[in-house]
């Protein structure tokens, strides 16, 4: 056979057959039935979520939701707590809506708030305990290995929950959660911070160096994210392990863009799998590798720093600190309990208090007239910088614009909007209404702190309400048994530094500035808010007058 004949019988044979022999009967068949399968599955799934949803009248008003996802559609990825405020005005201040087929309560207004949080205080003295971050499906038992998960042999009962250490705001209520509190509250009491003014002292004046040599003393802007953070995070550090970080050490970032991500992932409205089992099986799913890659960056950062304080301590090489305390303490704490402690103060401020500092800076940027009246105010206390610097060892706020202004910034910037969500141990009854035992309540603390029947004109940003009414409540550091326990140190240290900055500074915007609490955010559903990091100048009011009170303290910024 040659070639042309090889090919004239191929084509002889390629001949296309008639459509109905092409058909294979007992393929469509099954694939029919199985899609019949699949979609009468689909429709009993919605049937049952539809029926189930309309058995158990809702006990408060709420938007209606979606079979399976409930609200999520209307709150993933977006300004969750907008949302959560738009519908307050159409069903009222508490509402209910649904995470998938989770009920969840949503507090948005100052009266109910005080009603719910602080009146039954106890009853709301747990926090719920969530799939990515609490526990995650053992790998051994699932069907969905991926290759991280199998080259991990540590326990999966676990992931973030399960690090070295656990944090107070993540714990549910228990003994192990008393004890917790108890030590982390006499490290953060008012004596406590008034014995770290010192170190609240070394780190501001340390960010004010990094704004002089970073901004090219006022002729460049300054990207304050990193910086801001450095400070917070080297004051716990400071406080725990008797050392500083810098910006020019690796462990800084690693330590900071890992409790980033962490609170990422404990996102209520960011987090689908926590709520809809079906995400976990998703195959293109990385919440899990990221999960435990986190852990792992955790725990290698928590193990250095403790064998290097302990190694420290053997030499008789340490600095004060909570963990030299703990060891030559007649009583310590058991190693957990003191990891507890650590860990809450190494994640417990970071994010929150560096976002309201970035806020104020990014606003003050804007709006020169309150930097004045700012200014001003400083002035009529201490006529000079050497006097301003040398009241931090003070224990009270001498000038009460500034810290009107810090009050007014966590006001009107929330930076934990839905602050961190509790579990109700016990029915909580509200307007002839109950909360049942184990249900999530989420505190909507930008709507609490937006509420008009509170504050007047809430969406303008004017520091003088506080002088004006000092009594005003605030909504930012939560309400009742699980309110922030942080609030006296991140005060002190916002006021200082601000107070510091202003003196020192006369602060810009750059050309993509913006200081709207919604508009100006970087990320609409991050845990802790923050703004845009767009930079910022800080050009020095008088360049030898900051280069001599900075002197003064021989800070080293590398
Ligand atoms: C501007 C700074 C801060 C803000 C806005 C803030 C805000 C919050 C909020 C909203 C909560 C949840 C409260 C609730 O459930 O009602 C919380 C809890 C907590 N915060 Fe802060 N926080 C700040 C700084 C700090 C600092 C500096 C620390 C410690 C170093 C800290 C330690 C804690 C702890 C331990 C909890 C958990 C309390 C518990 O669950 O019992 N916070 N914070």
């Amino acid at each position: 056979m040659n070639i042309s004949e090889v090919l004239n019988s191929t084509r002889a044979t390629a001949q296309p057959m008639p459509y109905w022999q092409q058909i294979n009967f007992s393929e469509l068949v099954a694939s029919s039935i199985a899609r019949q399968l699949l979609l009468a599955c689909l429709a009993i799934i919605c049937c049952a979520s539809f029926f189930s949803a309309r058995k158990q009248a809702p006990r408060f008003p709420g938007p209606a939701g979606w079979p399976i996802i409930g609200n999520l559609a209307s709150i993933y990825h977006c300004h969750a707590e907008r949302q959560f405020y738009e519908w307050a005005k159409v069903y009222g201040d508490v509402i209910e809506v649904k995470f998938g087929p989770m009920k969840v309560i949503v507090v948005n207004s100052a009266a109910a708030a005080k009603d719910i949080f602080a009146a039954s205080a106890t009853a709301l003295s747990s926090r719920p305990v969530f799939h990515t971050f609490h526990h995650v499906r053992d790998p051994s038992t699932s069907p969905t290995i991926s290759s991280v998960q199998k080259k991990s042999n540590q326990k999966h009962d676990q992931v973030i929950a399960g690090t070295l250490g656990t944090t107070i705001g993540t714990a549910s209520f228990g003994d192990a959660l008393k004890k917790g509190r108890k030590a982390t509250a006499a490290e953060l009491s008012k004596p406590a911070v008034k014995a770290n003014l010192g170190k609240i002292d070394l780190e501001t004046r340390h960010l004010l160096q990094e704004l002089m040599v970073y901004g090219s003393e006022g002729q460049r802007a300054v990207q304050v994210s990193k910086p801001i953070k450095r400070l917070t995070l080297s004051l716990s550090l400071s406080i725990c392990y008797g050392r500083r970080v810098y910006l020019g050490d690796p462990l800084t970032h690693d330590i900071i863009d890992v409790e980033d991500e962490i609170l990422r992932l404990r996102s209520m409205t960011d987090n689908l799998q926590d709520f809809i089992p079906l995400f976990r099986y998703w195959p293109f799913n990385s919440y899990y590798g990221k999960a435990l890659e986190l852990r792992k960056r955790r725990d290698a950062y928590v193990l250095r720093l403790n064998e290097e304080i302990e190694a420290k301590i053997q030499a008789g090489a340490h600095q004060d600190c909570l963990y030299a305390k703990n060891m030559t303490s007649t009583h310590p704490l058991p190693v957990k309990e003191l990891s507890t402690v650590l860990l809450t103060f190494l994640s417990g401020g970071l994010a929150t208090a560096s976002s309201t500092i970035h806020w104020t800076l990014t606003l003050l940027a804007t709006r020169p007239d309150i930097q004045d009246t700012a200014y001003k105010a400083i002035r009529s206390v201490y006529p000079n910088d050497k006097q301003l610097f040398a009241s931090c060892e003070q224990d009270s706020e001498e000038v009460p614009y500034i810290s009107a202004l810090v009050r007014e910034a966590l006001r009107y910037y929330t930076p934990s909007r839905l602050a961190l969500p509790r579990l109700t141990v016990h029915d909580v009854q509200y307007e002839g209404k109950t909360i049942a035992e184990g249900t999530t309540v989420i505190l909507n603390t930008y709507a609490c702190n937006m509420d008009s029947a509170l504050f007047k004109d809430p969406g303008t940003f004017r520091p003088e309400r506080w002088l004006e009414d000092p009594d005003l409540s605030i909504f930012s550091y939560g309400l009742g048994y699980r309110m922030c326990a942080g609030y006296t140190l991140a005060n002190r240290e916002m006021y200082i530094l601000i107070a510091r900055i202003i003196a020192l500074f006369v602060i810009g915007p750059s050309p993509d500035t913006d200081a709207d609490n919604i508009t100006g955010c970087a990320d609409a559903a991050h845990q802790a808010m923050a703004p845009k990091n767009t930079g910022i100048y800080f050009r020095p009011r008088d360049v030898n007058q900051v280069k001599d009170i900075l002197g003064q303290g021989h800070v080293e910024i590398f």
